[in-house]
């Protein structure tokens, strides 16, 4: 590697701007529209693996794939913690270890991810796979009901809609329960859900200024609150019911089922663990009902795109039935496209922690060092993309109109703490996306704007403009 060549490996310290007192290189990261900009501009200057401190904490910015790889993979048990934010307690019920996502790695996090393995990562020819296919059928018929609800013809907030499908397919599949669009309860959890999505995916000074959390207080007190309130609609609404028809005797309905047997046969996990695994994957249906508003803003400011999914819809539906799961190997290019919206939107890989003494690159990283995947820079360098910036669901496609992912692509990570969420994330997106062309043409006034590096949008974003698609236009 270039960091390589430019450092004498025997002082064995790894290059990087100097820090200013207190703050660090904070100031830096504001140099650029999001950090991960901010991160490959510095890596010109020091290498594909430097050092930054941001305020007191030290950490390791890692910049072509070798070193990625090396983190994630080779050394993956070396960098299995994670940054111990004030913000991702307050999330957590006082404690990130309570999370899927936030917490270090642990044998607690082993026994939860392998429970979790069978329903959020369900395999293509599985039993599992048949009923997420069926969820989705059900809840598209609902969705297109819902749809015809709203104005035509004129700007409108569909992403409301898009969020309560989610949800339903995710508590349906998971829960065995699904919620009426109408209800304020359910409307209220989703729309929680939704702004902690958004929160999760901002970066705040507070996160390495730990003293400036007065400042910070009333939002950190809305945080808590949020997920209180979840909480309360996930006991209230789900599990209770849950826990009252739950058979000992019989295998699980669903996943709510298999964790909740769970705590009856393993000493190690308590009530807590539980309620806060279900919370966080019903939760992962946000990332998705955002990907969804993300690839639409993709295709409306790409009007092409559209025109060519609706005919890949067209040819396979005969406009005769809904689009399913069982037909997205016959359309790689709407597949491509949500592949190319993930790899424009570049969502930041959460920040690993090393666990540790350790190295990368021969070079020494000490224990609690945060360490920050550049994947910015896989999706968006010139060395890995041909016109990176332009969006072209091409790419993702051979000569022969098969999708193919090159190895430099990992939207989802990789390693033991690799997304367990990515084929629900694949199943669902693909399932709205389509649905939702197959019915109604999609404009807006103006440019969908959508931040780069974030596969978030806000929960009050731009609306869409529905028309009916005619006979005429299949
Ligand atoms: C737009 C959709 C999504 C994207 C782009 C995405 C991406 C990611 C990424 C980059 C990570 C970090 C991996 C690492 O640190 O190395 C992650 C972790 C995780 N994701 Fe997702 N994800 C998505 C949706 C979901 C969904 C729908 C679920 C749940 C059903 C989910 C569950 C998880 C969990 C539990 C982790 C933490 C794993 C661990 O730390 O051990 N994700 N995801």
């Amino acid at each position: 590697t270039s960091s390589r060549q430019n450092k004498s490996k025997l002082s064995s310290t790894i290059n990087g701007p100097k820090p200013w007192p207190v703050i660090g290189s904070l100031h830096l990261l504001g140099t650029h529209e999001t950090p991960f900009q901010a991160f490959t501009a510095l890596s010109k200057l020091y290498g594909d693996i430097f050092s930054i401190n941001l305020g007191s904490s030290r950490c390791v910015v890692v910049n072509n794939l070798d070193l990625i790889r090396e983190v994630l993979i080779t050394k993956g048990s070396d960098f299995g913690g994670r940054p111990d934010f004030l913000r991702f307690h307050k999330l957590f019920g006082g404690d990130r270890n309570n999370s899927l996502a936030l917490c270090d790695w642990s044998a607690l996090q082993k026994t939860r991810r392998s429970i979790a393995r069978t329903y959020c990562s369900p395999r293509f020819t599985s039993l599992q796979y048949d009923t997420v296919s069926q969820v989705g059928i059900d809840e598209m018929n609902v969705f297109i009901k819902e749809l015809q609800k709203l104005p035509t013809e004129q700007p409108c907030d569909i992403k409301p809609v898009v969020l309560a499908a989610c949800a339903n397919m995710f508590t349906q599949y998971m829960c065995s329960t699904s919620f009426s669009y109408d209800d304020r309860e359910f409307q209220k959890a989703v729309r929680f859900f939704d702004e902690i999505f958004w929160e999760i995916n901002q970066g705040y000074a507070v996160d390495f200024l730990p003293w400036l959390l007065p400042i910070y207080k009333g939002h950190m007190e809305k945080i808590s609150n949020w997920a209180k309130e979840i909480r309360q609609f996930i006991l209230s609404r789900i599990i209770d019911k849950h826990r009252s028809t739950l058979d000992y005797n019989s295998p699980p309905r669903d996943f709510t089922d298999a964790l909740l047997m769970h705590l009856e046969e393993d000493p190690n996990m308590n009530w807590e663990h539980i309620i806060f695994e279900l919370e966080d994957f019903i939760g992962g249906h946000s990332a998705i009902g955002n990907l969804v508003m993300v690839t639409l803003a993709s295709i409306v400011n790409h009007p092409e795109v559209g025109n060519r999914i609706q005919k890949e819809i067209d040819t396979v539906t005969r406009g005769t039935r809904l689009p399913n799961l069982f037909d997205k190997a016959a359309m790689p290019y709407t597949e491509a496209t949500i592949w190319e919206t993930l790899r424009k939107a570049s969502s930041p890989i959460v920040p690993h922690v090393a666990s540790c003494d350790t190295e990368i690159d021969g070079f020494t990283v000490e224990k609690g060092t945060l360490i920050f995947i550049n994947n910015y820079e896989l999706n968006l360098g010139e060395q890995y993309w041909v016109d990176p910036e332009e969006f072209r669901p091409e790419r993702f496609l051979t000569a022969s109109g098969n999708v193919v992912k090159p190895a430099h692509f990992i939207p989802f990570s990789t390693g033991k703490r690799t997304c367990i969420g990515q084929r629900l994330v694949q199943c669902f997106s693909f399932l709205i996306v389509t649905t939702l062309l197959q019915q109604y043409n999609l404009a807006t006034n103006g440019v969908a704007k959508t931040k780069p590096g974030c596969v978030a949008v806000p929960p009050d974003c731009f609306k869409f403009i529905l028309t009916p698609r005619t006979k005429d236009d299949h």
